[in-house]
């Protein structure tokens, strides 16, 4: 550990992208770039962030000001910021032990951490960890029965919200992971065996905790599945592709809040609504599935100005700041998520990763509040230029 600055911050990781420069020394290339990439020609990662950028915010400097509160009421709970962990695929390949990492960190900082189907820990764990205060991402299986047995663990575990995805109809087309020939557990080719050996600390933590799996899937998959094998039974376990008859018994069945993730036009977001779905995280997945798409800030502010009344309207993707966090709030947004920031912190700092990039996003998000004189987080969109 660094020496802590008066904020608690390791001043050596002041930015996401110090964390992010960071990781890249810390883990196997493959890791790092089944992280970092989009898809295609990464055209839409970089939008995300850039045009999220644009955004402008306006300082009333001579109002009166008492405090800046950043504390967030959602789905009946106070969280103290408006921003939370999205749920990341495999995140124990990227970083040994990372899903209890960052949900101990959300936990302690009393923010939303969602667990993915894909994630390397299990329902159960991560509940135990966060005392039941951890979100469940599901991916659409395939059969009815396995729909039914995870959703059930999921309330068992008393996940307060679970989150459905639209945006995986289709397997992204991802350059880097097609190169690095990914998969779970890594492949032992020559190249992968090399990357792991430039990377000692992650190699011994990997033997320590373990080869990652998929942990909340263990008790459906058969054992001693080979790499062609674990392939073919996700792909016959999961069919992502979503749609109004397949929400309408998720909405039958799940008694707390459901959010669908994913949504990036307005006709989606008037289906959420007729589906009694109670909200919407405006998502391109981080840029992963649709290189051709919009930026995720343009649906966001088209959605949150019709649907704000009906739905709780949230956004992730591109999101790597304190001010991104304010502006996309400024923009319409209740609620923010980030999925990559958070493992840059992981895969950066460790065990102080979770609780590292949670203090610099609130510094942040503290600082920009009180610079513009907004005292609590629904007041961001009266500080917005409009365009
Ligand atoms: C490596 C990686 C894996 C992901 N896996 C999932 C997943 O399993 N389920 C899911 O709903 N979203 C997944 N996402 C998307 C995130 O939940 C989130 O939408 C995205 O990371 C937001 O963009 P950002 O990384 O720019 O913050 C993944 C994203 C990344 C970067």
């Amino acid at each position: 550990m660094g020496k802590k600055s008066k904020t608690g911050l390791d001043p050596r990781y002041p930015s996401i992208d110090d964390l992010r420069n960071k990781a890249m020394q810390k883990i196997p290339k493959f890791a790092f770039e089944y992280l970092d990439g989009g898809c295609n020609e990464d055209v839409n990662l970089r939008k995300n962030t850039a045009e999220i950028r644009e955004v402008e915010l306006l300082p009333y400097y001579l109002s009166k000001h008492t405090e800046s509160v950043m504390k967030t009421e959602l789905f009946g709970h106070t969280y103290d910021a408006p921003f939370g962990i999205a749920p990341v695929g495999l995140q124990g390949l990227m970083w040994p032990n990372a899903p209890e990492i960052l949900a101990k960190a959300a936990f302690e900082h009393n923010i939303p951490f969602v667990l993915s189907t894909v994630s390397t820990s299990s329902i159960e764990r991560i509940s135990e960890i966060t005392e039941g205060n951890a979100w469940f991402q599901l991916y659409h299986p395939a059969e009815n029965s396995l729909r039914d047995d995870i959703i059930k663990r999921a309330a068992a575990a008393e996940c307060p919200v679970l989150v459905i995805l639209c945006d995986v109809p289709t397997f992204g087309f991802r350059p880097r992971d097609i190169r690095n020939g990914l998969a779970m557990p890594p492949k032992m080719s020559v190249k992968n065996i090399l990357q792991i050996m430039g990377k000692p600390e992650w190699a011994m933590k990997t033997l320590i905790h373990g080869q990652p799996s998929f942990e909340t899937l263990k008790p459906y998959m058969p054992k001693g599945l080979d790499l062609k094998q674990l392939g073919k039974f996700m792909d016959q376990t999961f069919s992502g592709r979503l749609n109004e008859e397949k929400i309408k018994p998720i909405r039958d069945m799940w008694k707390g809040k459901l959010v669908l993730k994913g949504v990036a036009n307005e006709a989606d977001a008037e289906k959420a609504v007729r589906l009694g779905i109670d909200g919407v995280i405006v998502s391109n997945h981080g840029g992963r599935q649709l290189d051709a798409g919009e930026s995720t800030i343009k649906p966001l502010c088209r959605i949150a100005e019709k649907y704000s009344n009906q739905l709780t309207v949230m956004m992730d993707s591109g999101i790597r700041s304190g001010p991104d966090v304010a502006r996309a709030l400024a923009s319409g947004a209740k609620f923010t998520f980030m999925g990559r920031s958070f493992m840059y912190g992981v895969s950066a700092l460790g065990n102080n990763g979770g609780n590292h990039t949670i203090s610099l996003l609130k510094t942040e998000l503290q600082q920009v509040m009180e610079q513009i004189c907004c005292e609590r987080v629904s007041d961001f969109p009266n500080h917005l230029i409009k365009k």
